[in-house]
């Protein structure tokens, strides 16, 4: 049949990148990373420039479309690899990312009567002004004792699907009346490409409280949230739900154009960054904790019963690989926090010396920071710059450092946050481990396991547990390539299942980082430390952050 390959696009914060891939080895023959011309929309609307409020995120559904008319060109003449051998494509999206869509399946903020209402844009998924709306479905869930809040952790996320969807009804019921459809990005994307629209059962059942054999939460739930919500789901979340690795369907004469590849080619149902990521570094069985390492962190789990976990983001039938439970935890920001500390509170001697010495700043810090041994900073802090995703689910938490001196360096506080962050993984291991979803090994991909050695040893210190890395650029797109190769099925030269695409695509490195039993050590006194900490402020005892934020709030 000759070789075939597939292309997995994966669409991440702030940019979107194609994958060209070879199906027999899983090798990454070319990628193309395309920018979102509006970038992650957070303080003014484009074009009228009206003014967001705090904790909003928005982005541009065209730089979606840009990503597939620049990235999917560039890597099929990059390969030099024949369109008629490309015999599918899939993608990954990071997740609750949604819209409002019109009975076309075009977005509200393509009419010119809803572009200068922020509700009519896409929700990024750290769109986080929708926090008084998951509080109450929390509370009203709670006291119903509905059957699947235990699903996720006790408590839905602000980040998610309903909660963002009761915000547009709240402050926009104009927006909320006009929306025939509220779709995943991912869903949405996949419907351009194919002409129709279907839901995939990963988004639907992580981020929009679906469920394989209930559905969705009964009318009365929704009714007791608020009335208006009663036909939701079957209304504005209608539509088929299919599992990952099915076709969506064939791609379109007219995508094919914008394209270069051969119409009808299969184009797999939607997924998710993170979850696309498992198979794509050989994780098809429990056991293995699989850390997506950027911006934030997702974590992924796989586990064959349905357990109860505090704090998790969801546990999911089928969810990541068919035939397991799929656990999903995560930390809200993790490279965020890295980036927050270079561009906005670093002096700048330490940018001049770095330039100096030819380094970028990260390098610079790390190679400082690294001369530390664990404690002798003397600092420990709360990584809640963007909240706290897992386990306490709250994004009205706030970050903190404690025991700064008049002597602290600026790469003492870069370890700090870059511990902080281990910990905060090592609370989710802990979850998982002690509630009866084994975590004996890691496994890290992302952009930041590429970049910074430190940080790696310093999670393997921190959770005691060895570290295995991605051996791909693109991780999830890499996943994303493999489901479009089930999608398209054997006989095309695809696969039968994402087990066997994993056997034959998927890789780790070789080295790996391996816990070092003197920082083992002192990290478990330090952790024990920020445990303190971590449930003073984290678990009411102290409400000072929630506090300091309504101040803020109402002086704004
Ligand atoms: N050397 C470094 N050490 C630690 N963090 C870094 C380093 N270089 C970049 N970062 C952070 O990594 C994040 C980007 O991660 P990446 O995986 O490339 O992106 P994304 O999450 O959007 O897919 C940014 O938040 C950035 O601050
Ligand atoms: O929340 C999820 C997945 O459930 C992610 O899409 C989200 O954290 C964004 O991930 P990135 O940090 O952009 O890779």
């Amino acid at each position: 049949m000759g070789q075939k390959y597939t292309i997995g696009v994966d669409y991440g914060t702030q940019s979107g990148r194609a994958v060209l891939v070879d199906l027999s080895s899983g090798h990454e023959v070319a990628d193309h990373v395309t920018p979102y011309p509006h970038h992650v929309i957070d303080e003014y609307l484009p074009g009228s420039g009206i003014k967001l409020a705090h904790d909003w995120a928005l982005q541009h559904p065209d730089d979606y479309l840009e990503v597939l008319r620049r990235s999917i060109p560039a890597v099929i003449k990059e390969s030099g690899v024949n369109p008629e051998d490309v015999i599918g494509v899939g993608i990954d999206f990071t997740a609750c990312t949604m819209l409002p869509v019109d009975e076309a399946g075009e977005p509200l903020c393509f009419h010119k009567e809803y572009v200068d209402d922020p509700h009519s844009w896409v929700k990024l998924w750290k769109h986080h002004a929708a926090q008084p709306e998951a509080d109450k479905i929390n509370q009203i869930a709670a006291e119903r004792g509905e059957a699947f809040l235990p699903r996720y952790g006790g408590k839905i996320s602000s980040e998610w699907m309903i909660a963002k969807i009761w915000q547009i009804l709240d402050e926009a019921p104009e927006i909320y009346d006009r929306t025939d459809l509220f779709l995943e990005a991912t869903d949405w994307v996949i419907s351009q490409m194919t002409g129709k629209v279907v839901r995939n059962s990963c988004t639907a059942g992580y981020k929009a409280i679906w469920h394989k054999q209930e559905g969705f939460p009964s009318r009365e739930y929704f009714k007791a949230l608020d009335p208006r919500l009663e036909n939701l789901t079957d209304t504005k979340l209608r539509g088929e739900v299919i599992a990952l690795g099915s076709s969506a369907g064939g791609l379109t004469d007219a995508m094919a154009e914008l394209t270069g590849l051969k119409p009808g080619i299969a184009v797999a149902v939607g997924n998710v960054d993170a979850h696309a990521a498992v198979p794509a570094v050989g994780v098809v069985t429990p056991g293995k904790l699989v850390m997506a390492m950027g911006t934030s962190i997702c974590h992924m789990l796989l586990g064959t019963e349905e357990k109860q976990v505090e704090g998790m983001c969801g546990v999911v039938e089928d969810g990541i690989i068919p035939g397991l439970y799929g656990y999903e935890a995560g930390q809200s920001a993790v490279g965020d926090i890295f980036e927050w500390f270079v561009e906005e509170s670093l002096p700048s001697y330490v940018k001049e010396q770095a330039e100096k010495e030819g380094l970028g700043v990260h390098q610079w810090l790390e190679r400082e920071a690294a001369k530390y041994q664990p404690g002798e900073t003397g600092l420990l802090a709360l990584d809640w710059w963007n909240g706290n995703r897992s386990v306490l689910v709250d994004t009205d938490l706030t970050g903190m450092i404690l025991g700064l001196t008049l002597l602290t360096k600026p790469q003492e506080v870069y370890r700090t946050l870059l511990e902080a962050t281990a910990f905060g993984t090592r609370k989710i291991v802990d979850a998982f481990h002690s509630n009866g979803v084994p975590v004996d090994a890691l496994y890290a991909c992302g952009g930041l396991p590429q970049k910074n050695r430190l940080l790696m040893q310093i999670y393997a210190d921190v959770t005691n547990r060895e570290i295995y890395i991605a051996d791909s650029k693109q991780t999830p797109a890499l996943g994303a390539a493999m489901f479009a190769a089930v999608a398209a099925g054997a006989e095309a030269g695809g696969y039968d299942s994402i087990i066997d695409a994993a056997t034959s695509m998927a890789r780790v490195k070789e080295e790996t980082f391996k816990p070092i039993p003197a920082n083992v050590e002192i990290y478990e006194l330090l952790y024990q430390e920020y445990s303190k900490l971590h449930d003073y402020f984290g678990r009411g005892e102290n409400d000072v952050m929630k506090r300091l934020k309504a101040i803020k709030k109402s002086a704004e």
